[in-house]
């Protein structure tokens, strides 16, 4: 690891704090979640237009530990109460999945913006009632957004803008979590909290899969799982992989753990296009030249540790009667991109800084949208719920059964 790389990995997770406005959103915290860390706390130092205001626990100590070291002023005594305060403006939504849909539909009822954790909810009969509630279609609706902090990377705009969805035939995503990161008593191994590695990490390669095709999948035509099979772990999967059909016969994969090997792997996904012709006035009127990309996203879910995207074009040129093959080339070239300048085109001129993680472009557009300002990508509430309908599509095809719905009346 290059000197540069982990200076920016330092000043990823030891940022300064930045001078607040008079005008800052208060967050609070709903669970004193050890994700809170990254997906909020350490990026809202370097926001100059949020707080992270309040905290709340089950346990009340467990709370004012959290509060002590993460510098938060004030600790509630219970999680509604936090809800209740008219001085707070959004929430974070840490809690395990199961939870998700009580505390997000509590929390845009209490009229407070909603940051959630991602996967939104349990499943989709969940995600129905959430993303359609009438109190987000009224004027002036609270935010709410599944937390898909990968997706506001400039990176990934990168990779999107080398994809042309009409014409990717095969995608390939791969993402693993060591097995010393996750303990087999963590949430994402407990049924009852709506636990699973498709919730956990696959969820990731699940949207990658949907925004590349720019479409959504017509069938899961395999799930194959590693799952525990005892108390409270039953039926949560630690690995899987998958298989999805989307439209025009394209094939769609998904292979994730959180059991993985010792060292970690980045994240990857490997578009195949068709074949197709460019034109090129250069070529005699009786040639035709044609080309077959395949663009790699490596590093895709935490790009701030590494990244790269790959392009290989493999050329041909071909006698038009005939059809052979005159000349055939390959050409290939990566890029990364930490910032919106790095990635250039269109987002050349928004904010940035080497050392943003994907955590903190995401609250850059959740406080935009929050401030009534334009944002260069957002997760619409559409996107989320066919989000879910993916995993309880695979869930089903796997045979353990979509995550079991929360027993909280929502109506
Ligand atoms: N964006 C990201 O990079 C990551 C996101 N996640 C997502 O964040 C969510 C939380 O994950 P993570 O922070 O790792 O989990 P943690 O176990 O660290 O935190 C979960 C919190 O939920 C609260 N909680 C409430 N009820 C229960 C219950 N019955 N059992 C256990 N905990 C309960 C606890 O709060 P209390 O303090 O009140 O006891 C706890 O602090 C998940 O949805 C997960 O998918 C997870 C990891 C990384
Ligand atoms: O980003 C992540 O990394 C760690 C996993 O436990 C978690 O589910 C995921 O969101």
């Amino acid at each position: 690891m290059s000197l540069s790389q982990l200076k920016r990995i330092y000043w990823a997770f030891n940022p300064p704090t930045v001078e607040k406005r008079t005008d800052a959103l208060r967050f609070g915290i709903i669970g004193a979640a050890n994700s809170a860390a990254w997906a909020l706390i350490i990026p809202a130092k370097l926001h100059p237009e949020v707080v992270i205001q309040a905290v709340a626990a089950r346990d009340r100590k467990r709370a004012e530990e959290f509060a002590k070291k993460n510098g938060i002023p004030e600790v509630k005594d219970s999680y509604q109460e936090l809800l209740d305060d008219p001085n707070i403006d959004c929430i974070l939504v840490p809690l395990p999945n199961a939870l998700h849909f009580e505390w997000a539909v509590k929390a845009i009822r209490a009229g407070k913006h909603v940051l959630l954790e991602k996967p939104s909810v349990s499943n989709s009969i969940e995600a129905e009632i959430l993303f359609k509630m009438p109190e987000l279609d009224q004027p002036n609706p609270p935010v709410l957004l599944e937390a898909f902090h990968y997706r506001f990377h400039p990176i990934w705009s990168v990779f999107m803008s080398l994809v042309n969805p009409a014409d990717v035939v095969h995608v390939d995503t791969y993402s693993m979590i060591p097995w010393w990161f996750v303990n087999k008593d963590h949430i994402h191994f407990n049924y009852n909290l709506a636990g699973g590695t498709m919730m956990g990490m696959g969820t990731y390669n699940f949207a990658a899969l949907r925004l590349i095709f720019g479409a959504e999948p017509e069938e899961c035509i395999s799930a194959d799982v590693k799952a525990f099979t005892e108390g409270v772990h039953h039926d949560c999967d630690y690995e899987f992989k998958a298989k999805f059909r989307f439209p025009n016969g394209c094939i769609g994969e998904a292979f994730s753990t959180l059991q993985g090997p010792t060292v970690w792997h980045p994240s990857y996904a490997t578009v195949t296009h068709r074949q197709v012709e460019v034109p090129d006035k250069t070529l005699p009127p009786s040639q035709e030249k044609f080309v077959t990309r395949e663009v790699t996203i490596h590093g895709f879910i935490h790009a701030i540790f590494w990244h790269r995207v790959d392009v290989k074009e493999s050329y041909e040129i071909r006698d038009k009667s005939t059809k052979k093959v005159i000349k055939k080339w390959t050409e290939s070239r990566s890029q990364k991109a930490h910032t919106p300048k790095e990635a250039g085109g269109d987002l050349a001129n928004l904010e940035g800084e080497t050392y943003w993680m994907s955590f903190r472009y995401q609250l850059e557009a959740f406080v935009n949208r929050v401030k009534g300002r334009e944002t260069a990508y957002w997760v619409d509430r559409e996107d989320s719920l066919n989000q879910m309908k993916m995993v309880d599509m695979a869930y089903e095809k796997s045979g353990l059964g979509v995550r079991p719905t929360s027993k909280f009346q929502a109506n």
